[in-house]
């Protein structure tokens, strides 16, 4: 697996701009870091924060048609905001150009944008880290986040998800409704511990 990794880096070094590469090289730490707090599986934690980008060398534009070409299906908010997609094309290319085969590591790669409704602990991991990783620094809610992160993570998911639903919509820009989904379910959680305080 180390070597895996190492490879992995190279590659990735050469295709992605220096600034994508030390995102991406920083989300792979904190995903460990999140991983020792909740008990995940290191390696598998670094390995989708490596590649939870590897789809950003190509535009908006390209991806659609790099989706298409290989049959990925997508959804009309998709097409409507294709932002989003690097994170689906990317677990192909996880997939079939990176051979790696674990499922799990390729749902935290195809989830890492937009989030879900009741991700698994490796997904929310991969979800948190690319938000709060430290070369971040646009979002003024980002030290609260950072800490929440080790102490709750399905709070932070929840904050997050509010966070990214008001900016886009300050904005005005189309919002894949599976955000809008992933909000819902974690703001439940967040209700319902409120309701136990
Ligand atoms: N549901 C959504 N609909 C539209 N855009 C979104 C949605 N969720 C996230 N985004 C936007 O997609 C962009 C890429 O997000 P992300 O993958 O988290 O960042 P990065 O690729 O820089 O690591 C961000 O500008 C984010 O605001």
């Amino acid at each position: 697996m180390k070597e895996i990794i190492l490879n992995l880096r190279d590659d990735l070094k050469e295709k992605l701009s220096p600034q994508r590469y030390e995102h991406t090289i920083s989300v792979s730490f904190i995903c460990t870091a999140l991983a020792m707090r909740y008990g995940a599986d290191l390696e598998q934690s670094e390995l989708a924060g490596l590649l939870h980008d590897c789809a950003k060398y190509y535009g908006d534009g390209n991806i659609i048609k790099k989706c298409e070409k290989q049959n990925i299906f997508l959804t009309s908010d998709e097409l409507k905001a294709p932002v989003v997609l690097h994170a689906k094309y990317g677990a192909w290319l996880a997939e079939h150009k990176y051979g790696i085969e674990d499922k799990e590591v390729l749902d935290a790669i195809r989830w890492h944008t937009t989030g879900r409704p009741d991700m698994s602990l490796l997904e929310k991991i991969v979800f948190t880290a690319d938000y709060i990783e430290p070369r971040r620094d646009k979002a003024a809610d980002l030290p609260i986040v950072r800490s929440v992160a080790f102490i709750d993570l399905d709070e932070c998911v929840y904050i997050i998800l509010k966070g990214t639903l008001e900016y886009l919509e300050g904005k005005g820009y189309f919002v894949d409704s599976m955000s809008v989904q992933a909000y819902d379910y974690y703001k439940k959680i967040h209700e319902m511990k409120k309701g136990e305080l």
